[in-house]
């Protein structure tokens, strides 16, 4: 639904982004993530049509971002990192001024913007000014615009920013409910546990290089050669901690009472045969778990830091 194929661009002599290639599948959620200054916003600016490509070139929907902007912004719905709203407007005149842009009908207008702003939770704020809107609620009326034409692909660059924890969480719901309904997303996070619970895939870039990109389960599998074992004890803990010292996959042990946290380099197999071992030589255990890294530790592991 999205690509981008040898996409790069330059500012002057500078290289913001190299020369990139992605691919986000229809219906997916993908999260596109990065430290500041690496490429994110300049990406996602050419996908919206706003910036013109030093090189290489994407489609979405099929339609080139290059060669067919106009067939590109009627399936995107976009929403920018500084978002304007116009001051002296009401929120219905605002999402009215946009629907108009998008040459929708007058009769189709109103229950379009009715059905946005139940969407958004912001029918009982339609007549309200949009200036005199919270910050939460501006966001939200931001991306209601973004909806007004029903595009079948969304391109949201930081939608939660700024927002506190509740507004974030009300975000989130959204973007599920979002893609409930079909819609492919790409949205880009610092706030990487709140991507981690919505994206169904990533993509990781740093100083205009992608880093690594796909579904996130494979992402995280790529990362897990060393593995995180979490061991509490019930009874023969002693005999647990020589099967787990003598195990050749072990690479660290930590033990702080009656748990025990060990880095191992093996596979399924290999847990589930240390599994069996502790058992069947007598070794209670009340937990083992093969804990999960999280997208910061893949974020860490994959970026070195060096773009600030
Ligand atoms: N108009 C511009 N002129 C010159 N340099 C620019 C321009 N826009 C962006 N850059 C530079 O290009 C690089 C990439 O910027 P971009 O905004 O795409 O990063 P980002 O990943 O979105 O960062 P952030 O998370 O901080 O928003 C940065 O070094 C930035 O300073």
């Amino acid at each position: 639904m999205i690509e981008l194929n040898g996409f790069g661009k330059d500012y002057g002599d500078f290289t913001a982004v190299d020369c990139i290639d992605m691919k986000i599948e229809a219906g997916e959620v993908f999260g596109f993530i990065g430290p500041n200054g690496a490429g994110k916003s300049t990406s996602i600016r050419f996908l919206a049509t706003l910036l013109k490509a030093s090189r290489g070139d994407g489609t979405v929907a099929g339609h080139s971002v290059s060669r067919d902007p106009m067939a590109v912004r009627r399936v995107v719905g976009y929403m920018p990192d500084n978002f304007g709203v116009y001051d002296g407007m009401r929120v219905w005149e605002f999402l009215d001024f946009f629907a108009v842009a998008y040459q929708i009908r007058k009769e189709a207008r109103k229950r379009i913007i009715s059905e946005v702003l139940e969407l958004l939770d912001l029918s009982h704020k339609r007549d309200d000014f949009v200036n005199g809107l919270s910050r939460g609620m501006k966001q939200r009326l931001c991306l209601a615009k973004t909806l007004v034409h029903d595009p079948p692909v969304l391109i949201l660059d930081e939608p939660a920013s700024g927002l506190d924890p509740r507004a974030r969480v009300e975000v989130k719901a959204l973007l599920k409910e979002l893609r409930r309904m079909g819609k492919t997303i790409l949205i880009s996070s610092h706030i990487l546990t709140e991507l981690a619970d919505c994206c169904t895939s990533i993509g990781i870039i740093e100083r205009g290089k992608i880093l690594m990109h796909g579904p996130i389960d494979s992402v995280y599998r790529q990362l897990r050669r060393n593995r995180v074992l979490e061991v509490s004890f019930l009874e023969n803990q002693d005999a647990g901690l020589s099967i787990l010292r003598s195990s050749e996959a072990l690479r660290s042990l930590d033990v702080i009472g009656d748990k025990a946290t060990a880095e191992m380099e093996t596979d399924d197999e290999g847990m589930a045969q240390l599994l069996e071992r502790m058992l069947a030589e007598g070794v209670r255990v009340r937990k083992f778990n093969d804990k999960d890294p999280t997208l910061e530790d893949v974020f860490m592991t994959v970026t070195k830091g060096l773009v600030s």
